[in-house]
């Protein structure tokens, strides 16, 4: 089926430690991401969230299974597989202009084309005003807002974000949480996210999947049945939230 984004068969992920230990981080994981699809993953510190997120991004390759990336075998990155980190990651010498357009300049795109797409994009994230300024000259949110649009001008099939608005201050998380669900309306893309916020990923989410230290295993898998935008008063939301915060302290017990 060609709605079917990810499919990842027993995926298996062994550390070794050192030359004597092996770390087995990720065992007999099962998973199918579909287009569109606003997956959130959350779980305690050190479940492997992170690496399933490199092997998504095929940063990473499992040491057991497969990772299908629609239909092929996915062996390396590849442009159309974008990735957002926490601490935006933006090149400091260079301006907001120049950072957006940097996946840009290895493809071979026109000088104006190129200026027309990162004009588009900071006029979608608000900083058009801001375009020469270096990334120190600006806040947390504005640098998170600048590394979103350097990944979507490459114009990715899909955005795998790992924690990023966890560095934000309460108000920017909401402002940005708001923003990204327009952008991904708008633009249709498959994202894959990573929260340490139960309510980040019920507002978020079409569906959530919690992880264990149990080596990585899936042990919820609900889909978010609330319509959008959501209205965290909404009895179903808090109730959604208490269900994920329960199955995340009995993790935390049986760990
Ligand atoms: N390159 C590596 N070599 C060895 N061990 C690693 C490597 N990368 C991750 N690990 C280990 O694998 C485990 C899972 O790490 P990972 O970063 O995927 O977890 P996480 O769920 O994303 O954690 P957090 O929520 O704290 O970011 C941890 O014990 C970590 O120390």
């Amino acid at each position: 089926m060609n709605n079917i984004v990810f499919k990842l068969n027993n995926i298996g992920k062994v550390y070794n430690e050192n030359e004597k230990n092996e770390l087995t981080v990720i065992k007999n994981l099962n998973l199918e991401i579909k287009e569109n699809e606003f997956l959130c993953i959350v779980g305690p510190s050190g479940c492997g969230k992170s690496t399933l997120l490199r092997i998504l991004a095929g940063l990473e390759l499992p040491t057991e299974g497969e990772i299908y990336y629609r239909g092929r075998v996915l062996k390396k990155p590849t442009k159309d597989i974008g990735m957002v980190f926490q601490n935006y990651s933006l090149m400091p010498w260079l301006s907001v202009e120049e950072n957006i357009a940097l996946g840009l300049k290895f493809q071979s795109i026109s000088k104006e084309k190129q200026k027309k797409i990162v004009d588009e994009y900071l006029e979608m994230i608000g900083l058009t005003k801001f375009r020469t300024s270096k990334p120190y000259e600006l806040s947390g949110g504005m640098q998170q807002r600048v590394a979103i649009a350097r990944s979507l001008a490459n114009n990715p099939d899909v955005l795998l974000m790992d924690e990023p608005f966890g560095a934000l201050d309460a108000y920017t998380r909401i402002q940005l949480q708001k923003e990204l669900l327009r952008i991904w309306e708008k633009h249709k893309k498959t994202i894959v996210f990573i929260t340490h916020s139960v309510d980040e990923a019920v507002y978020l989410a079409d569906r959530i999947i919690l992880m264990s230290k149990n080596k990585g295993a899936i042990e919820v898998d609900i889909q978010v049945d609330i319509p959008r935008i959501r209205d965290r008063a909404n009895p179903r939301y808090a109730e959604l939230n208490q269900q994920l915060l329960d199955a995340l302290e009995d993790l935390n017990k049986v760990e």
